[in-house]
């Protein structure tokens, strides 16, 4: 069935109630089979007031989730890598348990303990602790193995940083390159994304981009620029840097089946349920909007920026929308009705 005409009204209300909730500007930009909407909100920068644009690149957090699956499905397309194999098989001695296999670790139902909770249990703090640190992606796995497993291997979904950075260790044990190689050769060159870049341990952003501000725990603190930043302790599991065109661009290839093929991407959109309206099949969200239309992409939560990035199931039509804060609930689900809007249209 054809999908109802987006609500660019309804998209421009969600960003101006992103920006009323705290974020300093936000932006949607709607890829519909070749017609393009671009919405904007506030500012990309406190000090100078320079308007947000829907051209300016920004941190995407964990979106990076679903390029790294995709590298590695590229691999077991090339026959370099089975999903039900152990990590220990192509890492000896990486982890604890040879029963934790590829597929557990791309669909966050590994066990593994996620860092993350403890290295950001004080928002502000934490993040100033590691901002220009540089960690390897073996001491980020030590940080998770000092915490008992949350889970039996496949007994359970329990989303953890640590499952990408697991990811980031196999793609550069199986292709001989750094991830961001793999990234270029595989996905950033072949699609052109010419606003998608890993500089990691590189803080700055090349080119024009948004800044990002991190909400402190305490209300009413001053935002805290986070724009600079080597995102060192998510790397594969969240350091690129892209735009709302190439995100786009990004998914709609994916689910056109560009990015690998039909057997590997049915594996990808194989979803273990996560609540009512949420599913997470290999580094793939599906989200179930209220109209009846499932949208397949990934959200980002990294310290200055929240995005939703997402795609019809024929990658026909795709969304992404962004908040130049995080630590925000309530921007943070308030963005989430930009997918409502984009895919339900007028409710
Ligand atoms: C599941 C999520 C939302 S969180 C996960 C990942 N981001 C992180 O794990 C970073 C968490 C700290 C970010 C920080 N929060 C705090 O410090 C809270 N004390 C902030 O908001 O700036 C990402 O990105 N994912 C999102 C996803 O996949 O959707």
């Amino acid at each position: 069935a054809a999908l109802p005409a987006p609500d660019t009204a309804g998209l421009t209300a969600v960003l101006r109630s992103a920006v009323a909730q705290g974020a300093p500007g936000a932006l949607a930009r709607l890829d519909d089979h070749g017609t393009t909407y671009r919405l904007t909100r506030g500012v990309a920068d406190r000090t100078t007031g320079r308007p947000i644009s829907t051209e300016d690149r920004f941190r995407i957090g964990s979106v990076t989730k679903t390029f790294s699956t995709v590298v590695l499905l590229q691999l077991a397309d090339e026959h370099r890598l089975a999903l039900d194999e152990p990590v220990n098989h192509y890492l000896p001695g990486l982890l604890p348990d040879d029963r934790i296999t590829v597929r557990h670790v791309l669909s966050h139902r590994s066990g593994l303990y996620d860092y993350s909770n403890d290295m950001f249990a004080n928002s502000v703090s934490g993040f100033e602790a590691v901002r220009k640190k540089v960690f390897t992606y073996r001491q980020l796995v030590a940080l998770s193995l000092e915490k008992p497993r949350t889970n039996a291997p496949g007994a359970a979904y329990a989303y953890s940083n640590t499952n990408f950075v697991v990811a980031g260790l196999l793609i550069e044990k199986l292709t001989g390159q750094p991830v961001g190689t793999a990234y270029q050769n595989r996905i950033i060159g072949p699609l052109k994304l010419t606003d998608t870049f890993y500089v990691h341990p590189d803080t700055a952003i090349p080119g024009r981009y948004a800044r990002g501000y991190l909400t402190p725990d305490t209300a009413g603190a001053p935002l805290v620029d986070a724009t600079a930043q080597t995102v060192s302790w998510a790397q594969s599991a969240g350091a690129l840097i892209s735009s709302a065109h190439d995100l786009d661009v990004f998914y709609g290839a994916l689910l056109k089946g560009k990015l690998m093929s039909a057997a590997r991407l049915a594996e990808m959109e194989r979803f273990t349920k996560v609540n009512s309206t949420t599913a997470y099949g290999l580094g793939l969200r599906r989200r179930d909007l209220t109209c009846g239309v499932s949208v397949y992409g990934h959200t980002g939560a990294v310290q200055g920026y929240y995005t939703y990035a997402f795609s019809t199931k024929d990658g026909g039509r795709s969304l992404t929308a962004v908040a130049n804060t995080s630590n925000n609930g309530k921007v943070l689900d308030t963005l989430a009705g930009a997918l409502e809007s984009a895919f339900c249209g007028k409710q």
